[in-house]
This record gives C-alpha cells, sequence and structure tokens, in this order.
C-alpha cells in the first residue's frame, strides 16, 4: 500500500495514566477480557527492547523442528501476535492469538504491566521480558517512529529525546515500564527479566538461562540453529522476520532491522544531551536493584 493510502499518524492521549495513540486501546474491551490459557507464553516488552529477536527465538526453540513451514510462510507477527494491536492492515492481535492453534502460544505485549489482562495472573504464565538500556531504547525508537505510520510524528532528535524524558512516548515512560515489570517477578515469580545488551555479548549463555527458565533442554544442534538463524544480518534479510510485509512501515526512510549494536546512542546524543539525560536517569530510575550495563 502506497503511503498515501494510509490513515494520519494518530495522536497521542492519556489512557488510564500511560500516553497511548488509538490503534491499542481501540479493542480494548477484547484485550481485557482476553483469556490466557495457562501454557500461553507472555512475551513483554518496552517498544524497541528486542521483542521481534526473543520472538523468534522463541518460536525456533518451540517449532523450529516440528513445524518448521511455520518460519518460511508466516511472518513473525501473525505467529507471535501483538496482544493489544488494531491496525487496518491485519487483524487484531486478540483474533490472530485465538485463532492460533499451535501449543504453547507465544504472544507479544508492550503493555505496563498494569494494564495487562487479569487472565494472564489467574492462568499463571510464564512471562518473558526483555529490557534494553535507555540510551539505545530511545535512539531506535526513534527511527522507528520515524518509519512507522502507525507512531505519532516524532519531531526531531532532540524533541523526541524530551519527550521520551518526559515519559510522553506510546506505551508510557521507559522507567515505569522496565521498573514495573521488574517488580513483577516479586510477585509472580514465572517471569523471566532479560537484557538486550546481555543477549548481544553472550546469546548461547542467555539461551541456556531462558531454556531453563522454560524448562526446555534443545540439544547441542537445535541450539546451534536457534543462534545462527536469529543472528540480526539472518533476521534482516529474512522477510518472515524483517517486517518488510507490513504495509504500515516506510523501509524507505529506516529499516526495521536497523543496527541491531549496543551503543548506537554515541552517535546521536550530543555531550549535552548526554549530560542531561544522565541527570535526568538518576533522578527517575527509582529502583537501585535494576542495573543497566554502563554503556560507554
Ligand atoms: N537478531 C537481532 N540482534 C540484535 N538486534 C536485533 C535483532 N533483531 C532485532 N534487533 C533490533 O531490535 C530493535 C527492534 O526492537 P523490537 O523488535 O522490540 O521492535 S518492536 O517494538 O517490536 O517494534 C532494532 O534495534 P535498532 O537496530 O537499534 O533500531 C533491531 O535492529
Amino acid at each position: 500500500m502506497e503511503n498515501t493510502e494510509l490513515p494520519p499518524r494518530p495522536l497521542l492521549f492519556d489512557f488510564e495514566g500511560v500516553s497511548m495513540v488509538h490503534h491499542f486501546t481501540d479493542n480494548w474491551e477484547k484485550v481485557q477480557n482476553f483469556q490466557a490459557r495457562p501454557d500461553d507464553i507472555l512475551i513483554a516488552t518496552y517498544p524497541k527492547a528486542g521483542t521481534t529477536w526473543i520472538s523468534y527465538i522463541l518460536d525456533l526453540l518451540y517449532f523450529g523442528q516440528s513445524a518448521p513451514e511455520r518460519q518460511t510462510s508466516i511472518p513473525i507477527y501473525e505467529r507471535v501476535p501483538f496482544l493489544e494491536s488494531y491496525f487496518h492492515v491485519i487483524p487484531p492481535g486478540t483474533e490472530l492469538a485465538d485463532k492460533l492453534t499451535t501449543s504453547p502460544r507465544l504472544i507479544k505485549t508492550h503493555l505496563p504491566v498494569q494494564l495487562v489482562p487479569k487472565s494472564f495472573w489467574e492462568q499463571n504464565c510464564r512471562v518473558v521480558y526483555v529490557a534494553r538500556n535507555a540510551k539505545d531504547n530511545v535512539v531506535s525508537y526513534f527511527h522507528f517512529d520515524r518509519m512507522n505510520k502507525a507512531h505519532p510524528e516524532p519531531g526531531d532528535w532532540s524533541h523526541f529525546l524530551q519527550r521520551f524524558m518526559d515519559g510522553k512516548m506510546v506505551f508510557g515512560p521507559w522507567y515505569d515500564h522496565v521498573t514495573g515489570w521488574w517488580e513483577k517477578k516479586q510477585t509472580h515469580s514465572k517471569t523471566h527479566y532479560m537484557f538486550y545488551e546481555d543477549m548481544i555479548e553472550d546469546l548461547g549463555r542467555d539461551l541456556d538461562r531462558l531454556c531453563s527458565f522454560l524448562g526446555l533442554s534443545p540439544s547441542v544442534e537445535e541450539k546451534t540453529r536457534v543462534m545462527e538463524g536469529t543472528q540480526f544480518d539472518k533476521m534482516k534479510s529474512n522477510s518472515m522476520t524483517n517486517y518488510s510485509s507490513l504495509p504500515v512501515m516506510d523501509f524507505k526512510i529506516s529499516p526495521f532491522m536497523r543496527k541491531g549494536q549496543v551503543g548506537d546512542w554515541k552517535h546521536h546524543f550530543t555531550v549535552t544531551q548526554n549530560e542531561k539525560f544522565d541527570e535526568h536517569y538518576q533522578k527517575n530510575m527509582s529502583n537501585p536493584n535494576l542495573q543497566f550495563r554502563t554503556v560507554v
């Protein structure tokens, strides 16, 4: 679909104390009443933290051998439905999830923890959360909003950075999101909290930890296949994982699989922006136990 056929960029509004656009609230009644199953795995992230990467890892771990045809025929956003999404170009996330016949169902959400449908907690589902350091996260989010017509206009970089610091992002403040899910581990022990930077550093180690959480014991060959298949370059050239088939995104502006690196923020932040951000960060990171790798 050409850009001219797309609806105008949506506006941010306050939704239960969180900044949102209508694409993620239009279907709210169904989202709220969504019926989770005990073996569902909820993949939760702040946008741009590595959702697609962990989704593909999980999909390969569970279905890489039993249903290899999934990998070449169904885009990742249908294999792993985005629960709250309600776009005009694909069926609503709740509908896609309800239609899944495979077990476990892998379901993606960007919702802050307090907005997650209660059935996930009632059914005691496993949750895999991935967090990414704030600086790389905001850079990735900026380029995403430039190319994704389902998000508000980002404006220029300094404007966007200020908005991030003010928490006026779709899905709310990064600080509340990463902290809220971190604290959820205290009451929901079936939460596995991962860091994008750790995955970049040693994916094999993180895969072992993830499998132990899931109760899976992949063979060496299987593990190698997952690690190779989910390399950044492989996913970038794979039309089933690179989002090239979703027409709300304009790849001429920026690709979905952009750089896949730690530390790209250094190419975006000025010295002054960095100092201001660091100061703001110290004030806003409320839980001292949640430590991100220092990105210098
Ligand atoms: N395999 C692999 N290895 C390393 N990095 C990867 C990988 N897959 C996706 N990415 C990077 O993750 C960023 C996209 O984040 P999400 O998938 O969470 O986006 S979304 O919220 O679902 O829209 C985006 O980050 P940036 O490149 O920094 O923009 C992707 O490039």
